[in-house]
C-alpha cells in the first residue's frame, strides 16, 4: 500500500503550527524526540522533519511527496513545484531595506550597491526585472546586521512586525513578495499517492474554513427575523427555530471572521439579542 511522505520543518517558525494542522486533520504522530521520521497512527502518511531550506530539493527529487514550507523558500529554490494550498500562517514579506539615514527615492538608488541577502535568486530576478545592476552578498542569517558592519549598503530579508529592521536602524523601502506557509507538492507523484494527497487537501480545506468562520446564535422577536436574516450569510441559509417563549425565534448562522464585527454591529442595530459566538472546528461543504 502507498504511503505519502510529508516534510515539515524540524524546528523553527513553521514547526508548531505545521504539527497543529496535521493534528487537526486527524493525523496523529508519535513524535519521539530527535526522530527525523515518524509514521502516522491512523493514516497512510510518514512525516519527515527537515530544514525548511532543504525541502524544495527533496520535493524536486521526489524524496518527499509533499511539504509544509514557507512560500518564500519555494520561490527562491523551488521552480516547478506546485502549491496545492495556502495555509494561512507564518505570514511575512520579503523586502528591500536600507539604513534609515540613506536618502532613498526609488529602486534606481540600488544601482551599483552591495546587497546582503539569504535569497539570491529572488533578489537577482527582482533586480533584472527592474534593470538594476547590484552586487549580491549571500549570508545565511542575521542579514540585518550587514549594513551596520559595513558589509552591504542594503539588504533583502524577511519582514513581519518590522522590529528587527527597527532595532538595526534600517527602513523598508521595497516589497518584493508576500509569503505564508503553503502545502507544496512534488512533481513526481503517482496516482495512489495523489489519492492520499487529495484526502489530506480536502481535510485541510475543512479545517481552514472552520478557522476562518464563527458559528453565531441569537434571539430575536419574530417581526425582526426577516430583517436580521437579510444580513446573515449562513452556509446555505440561516436556521430559524421557535423559542419556548411565544413570539420569539432563535437564529443560527455562520459568519466569516473577516466580516465578523461589522455583521455583529448590524445584527444588534436590527434588534438581535443574546448573541452567542462559537468557534467552528471543521467545516465540510
Ligand atoms: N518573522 C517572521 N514572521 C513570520 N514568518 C516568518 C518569519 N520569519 C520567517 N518566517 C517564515 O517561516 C519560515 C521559516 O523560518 P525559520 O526562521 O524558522 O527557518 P529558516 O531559518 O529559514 O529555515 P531552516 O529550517 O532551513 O533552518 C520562513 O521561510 C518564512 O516563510
Ligand atoms: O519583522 P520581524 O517581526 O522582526 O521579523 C523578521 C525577522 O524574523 C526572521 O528571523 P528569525 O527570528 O526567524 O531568526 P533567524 O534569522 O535566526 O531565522 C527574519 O529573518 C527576520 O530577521
Ligand atoms: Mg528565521
Amino acid at each position: 500500500m502507498s504511503i505519502l511522505r510529508i516534510a515539515v520543518q524540524k524546528s523553527g517558525r513553521l514547526h508548531d503550527e505545521s504539527m497543529e494542522l496535521l493534528k487537526d486533520i486527524g493525523i496523529s504522530i508519535d513524535n519521539g524526540i530527535d526522530q527525523l521520521k515518524a509514521s502516522a497512527r491512523d493514516f497512510p502518511v510518514e512525516v519527515f522533519y527537515l530544514r525548511n531550506g532543504d525541502i524544495p530539493q527533496y520535493l524536486k527529487d521526489g524524496v518527499v511527496d509533499a511539504a509544509i514550507i514557507g512560500e518564500n523558500v519555494l520561490i527562491e529554490k523551488g521552480i516547478g513545484i506546485k502549491i496545492a494550498e495556502k495555509l494561512g500562517f507564518s505570514s511575512c514579506r520579503v523586502c528591500v531595506a536600507v539604513p534609515k539615514t540613506m536618502n532613498y527615492n526609488s529602486i534606481a538608488d540600488l544601482e551599483g550597491k552591495r546587497i546582503a541577502t539569504s535569497y539570491p535568486n529572488t533578489v537577482q530576478n527582482y533586480l533584472d526585472k527592474n534593470g538594476i545592476n547590484a552586487n549580491l552578498h549571500i549570508i545565511n542569517g542575521s542579514v540585518e546586521i550587514a549594513p551596520n558592519i559595513g558589509l552591504a549598503d542594503a539588504i533583502v530579508d524577511i519582514v513581519s512586525s518590522g522590529s528587527t529592521l527597527f532595532k538595526n536602524n534600517l527602513k523598508e523601502v521595497e516589497m518584493i513578495l508576500k509569503s505564508e506557509a503553503v502545502l507544496a507538492v512534488s512533481p513526481i507523484l503517482d496516482a495512489d499517492k495523489q489519492a492520499i494527497l487529495d484526502k489530506i487537501q480536502f481535510r485541510i480545506k475543512s479545517v481552514l474554513k472552520g478557522r476562518n468562520s464563527k458559528y453565531v446564535l441569537l434571539n430575536a422577536p419574530n417581526d425582526k427575523v426577516q430583517d436580521i436574516i437579510s444580513v446573515l450569510p449562513g452556509m446555505k441559509s440561516p436556521t430559524v427555530l421557535p423559542l419556548a417563549e411565544e413570539g420569539w425565534s432563535s437564529i443560527h448562522s455562520v459568519i466569516s471572521k473577516n466580516q465578523f464585527w461589522d455583521v455583529i454591529d448590524d445584527l444588534k442595530a436590527r434588534g438581535a439579542q443574546g448573541i452567542l459566538v462559537c468557534p467552528i472546528e471543521k467545516m465540510v461543504i
